[in-house]
């Protein structure tokens, strides 16, 4: 499973990050595209987390220097791509989705007008599966999910500022509502007959709010721990705002199996700071930050930089 949110601090600045949830890695690092590499045809630079082929970047999520970040989460049993662009519409092929976004624009409002005229094909990078992903697009004023199913592309507003998987976000958005009793404040005592009840403590009030790692359940976690962390400023609190979110949600190794049998766990999460352009990821075993920023990198390059693990 993944999970993805968004916010911005006091100052109106993007923060974006993800949990990569899953049984193993890819070799998957903080990869730097400069903006004169020959796929970069916006000529933004970008940076997230990619594995790299034939100097080409595969990202799972990713960011530009303008505060357009974008991050993918599986979605099977509801993707579909179709094997051809609709009449008059650009065909993008899902793995090359994340930098066709953050090379070409530099708001969300941007890409929405544009993905009016685009088709999500079924074209897959040399011998890798067509990954069966929805994505979350954001910046500085909001976010939008992009579902693509056999009935069309879905493009919508996420005013939740979360993403998980399965299943698609409208049918999360309404199951949100099942929880609005859900409240950082204490309860007050009631009184039940001659049984008098008080709080033992704090968090009375988030009874109620699943502690599972399931995908709905996910979803719910993450937009109550999101739309309730308390405001931060600077660079510090704010990153540790979306690790500490995040990690709200992420998944511990043995508690929940995949198809095959194999163990789900967090692998990696990730935070986009849009305020100093800097990306940042731990994984499960090194909780200790490594980081790169935007100024770290040759920005009018053209090759694909990797920081080393
Ligand atoms: C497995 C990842 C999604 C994790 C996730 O959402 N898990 C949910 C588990 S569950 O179903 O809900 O149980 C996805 C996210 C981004 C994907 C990668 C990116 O799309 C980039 C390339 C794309 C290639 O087509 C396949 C390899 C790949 C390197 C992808 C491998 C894999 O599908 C990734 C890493």
């Amino acid at each position: 499973m993944c999970t993805a949110i968004r916010f911005t601090d006091p100052d109106g600045n993007l923060y974006f990050g993800r949990n990569l949830d899953w049984a193993y890695g890819y070799g998957e690092t903080i990869t730097f595209t400069p903006r004169n590499h020959p796929a970069n045809t916006g000529h933004r630079a970008i940076m997230g987390m990619a594995i790299t082929s034939d100097d080409f970047p595969l990202y799972f999520d990713c960011a530009n220097e303008d505060g357009l970040a974008i991050a993918g989460l599986n979605f099977p049993g509801y993707a579909h791509f179709p094997e051809t662009a609709r009449p008059g519409t650009t065909a993008v092929a899902p793995y090359e989705f994340p930098l066709w976004v953050c090379s070409n624009f530099a708001s969300v409002d941007d890409v929405e007008r544009a993905l009016a005229d685009v088709t999500l094909v079924n074209k897959g990078f040399g011998s890798f599966p067509v990954s069966l992903l929805h994505w979350i697009i954001a910046d500085a004023t909001g976010c939008i999910v992009v579902e693509s199913t056999a009935e069309d592309l879905q493009v919508m507003r996420d005013p939740a500022d979360v993403l998980a998987n399965q299943p698609g976000l409208a049918w999360h958005l309404e199951n949100l509502r099942s929880y609005l009793n859900v409240t950082p404040e204490a309860p007050a005592s009631a009184n039940w007959g001659n049984a008098k009840l008080t709080p033992y403590g704090a968090g009375a009030g988030m009874r109620g709010l699943p502690g599972d790692v399931y995908s709905p359940s996910r979803f719910v976690r993450a937009a109550y721990l999101n739309a309730h962390h308390a405001p931060k400023t600077g660079e510090q609190a704010n990153v540790a705002r979306v690790f500490r979110t995040l990690g709200g949600v992420a998944m511990v190794e043995g508690c929940a199996e995949m198809n095959d049998g194999a163990n789900e766990l967090t692998i990696f999460t990730s935070a986009f700071s849009a305020r100093e352009g800097r990306y940042y990821y731990n994984t499960y075993e090194q909780p200790a930050y490594v980081s790169a920023a935007f100024t770290d990198f040759d920005l009018d390059g053209t090759h694909v930089q990797q920081v080393a693990k």
